[in-house]
């Protein structure tokens, strides 16, 4: 059986991955809070932890692992957007569930085994929370019930900081129902307009971090293998979930593997929706960037190391995927080699294993390439037919960061320019190629096809009058 090794958060160490039960390896992921399009960094823990799933379904068979991730569909930001949207709660949430499913289905994600929606755990969390009161770890104040943080003598061992460390450097909220800045809530009330169940403290809704804990303990149990997520969610959010779970089970020692993704950045800040600096991943799919790209330009990175996305990397994976496809027509997958999945076996080597690809493509058996190809969760049959109609398509297109957009535009241009070359219409050619200039691109003959430059003179409205 293949070794499996693990950077594991918790212990800073790379670690041999020993699963508690190899009869049903578990994983728990921190999902998304559903109102609003995933962007494209949301995407990254997805892929990364598709990759894990695939590779642990692999080493100990599809039936022996389960993983599960979780909707956060209770939340302030979702009432907010319910409100300045005159829509329901439940609409909002139940179309954002499903945006998510099919944005992360085309970038080749496997469902997960359990996607436990929050709303439908609220009798499990009343239960944690009750059961944290007894223990003398949470205390119920004016409607609310907060966690005692100093109670729990390992807090903030996950990120290696003491608690007066993080009382220092974190926004925590001063309150006056709080014993201690530092407790965070766990159950808060609702007023009429708000959404609220009945508990033993009145009409409320739980905290966020509470809800992994109920959901995690209930489908996986009070010990479970890995648990991940982004690297953002660290601290306080993973701190919290192990503070409260370890409190209510000390029987149970939570998750064994703490792993955490690194962000996708623009220009050296985290992609988020706070920042205003994203771009969705249905935008990508809008304008023509197969799933199969995205997916190939996050693997190119490894888990660990902070990444940008830029209109160069798609092209060149697009490039690539062509390429591959091309290889794996018409043969289905075997089993990929052992050496393969050894390397991607340390520690989610995805970089390495891409370009091991092509190691395996050389070795000369397409059933092969085409099986570790699939562990990677490309040329899969359900994202891997795009080619078809791509085969001929051999325009390459560079660019800065903040083109990316225009990427179609310019390469369904730079299509045409070719197309009147091998039409022998020089004229029209070199009249587009001038127009394509004045508008900041250069486009040349290379040996593969046509390569198209957007230069920082680039100009959006002179392009879009190409059109
Ligand atoms: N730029 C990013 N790169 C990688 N992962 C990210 C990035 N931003 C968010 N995530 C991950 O996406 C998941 C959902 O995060 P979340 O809904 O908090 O998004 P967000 O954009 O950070 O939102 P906000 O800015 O409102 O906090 C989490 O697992 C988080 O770690
Ligand atoms: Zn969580």
């Amino acid at each position: 059986m293949t070794l499996i090794r693990l950077y594991n958060t918790r212990t800073r160490k790379k670690e041999d991955f020993k699963p508690l039960d190899p009869d049903n390896v578990r994983m728990y992921v921190c999902g998304p809070t559903v109102y609003d399009r995933a962007h494209l960094g949301n995407a990254r823990p997805v892929v990364v932890f598709d990759v894990l799933y695939r590779l642990l379904r692999h080493v100990y068979g599809p039936d022996h692992v389960t993983y599960a991730r979780n909707f956060t569909d209770v939340d302030d930001k979702i009432n907010a957007r319910a409100a300045e949207s005159g829509r329901s709660i439940g609409d909002i949430t139940a179309e954002t569930t499903q945006w998510f499913l099919d944005d992360m289905g085309a970038l080749g994600a496997l469902e997960p085994d359990e996607m436990p929606r929050a709303t439908q755990y609220i009798p499990q969390m009343v239960a944690m929370i009750e059961d944290l009161i007894a223990k003398g770890h949470a205390y119920a104040k004016e409607g609310h019930v907060l966690f005692r943080v100093r109670s729990y003598k390992d807090y903030g061992k996950l990120s290696g900081r003491s608690v007066d460390d993080m009382i220092a450097g974190a926004r925590v909220e001063v309150a006056p129902f709080k014993e201690d800045p530092m407790d965070f809530v766990l159950w808060k009330p609702s007023t009429e307009d708000q959404p609220g169940w009945d508990s033993p403290w009145g009409r409320g809704r739980p905290g966020w971090h509470i809800e992994c804990s109920a959901m995690a303990y209930e489908l996986l149990g009070e010990s479970f293998d890995i648990h991940g997520g982004g690297n953002d969610l660290m601290f306080p959010h993973h701190e919290n979930e192990i503070a409260q779970s370890c409190c209510a089970h000390p029987e149970g020692g939570f998750a064994q593997v703490w792993m955490h993704n690194e962000m996708l950045q623009v220009e050296g800040k985290k992609m988020s929706k706070s920042l205003g600096n994203f771009f969705t991943v249905h935008d990508l799919l809008e304008q023509g960037v197969q799933g199969e790209v995205i997916r190939f330009v996050f693997l190119s990175t490894h888990y660990r190391k902070p990444m940008d996305w830029t209109a160069e990397k798609a092209e060149q994976a697009r490039q690539t995927l062509i390429e591959f496809q091309k290889i794996a027509r018409g043969h289905t997958p075997s089993s990929p080699p052992d050496w393969f999945v050894s390397l991607l076996a340390d520690d989610l080597n995805t970089s390495l294993a891409l370009s091991a690809l092509r190691d395996v493509a050389e070795a000369g058996d397409p059933a092969q390439f085409v099986a570790a190809a699939n562990l990677l969760g490309l040329l899969l049959p359900e994202t891997g037919y795009w080619w078809k109609e791509e085969l001929l398509d051999t325009v390459f297109v560079a660019g800065s960061q903040s083109q990316w957009n225009h990427v179609p535009l310019v390469r369904s241009a730079a299509k045409k320019w070719q197309e009147l070359r091998a039409n022998k219409q020089y004229e029209e050619a070199d009249r587009l190629r001038n127009q394509l200039e004045e508008a900041g691109v250069e486009v040349r003959a290379v040996a593969a096809g046509v390569s198209a430059y957007m230069g920082i003179s680039l100009d959006p409205a002179k392009l879009e009058a190409l059109k």
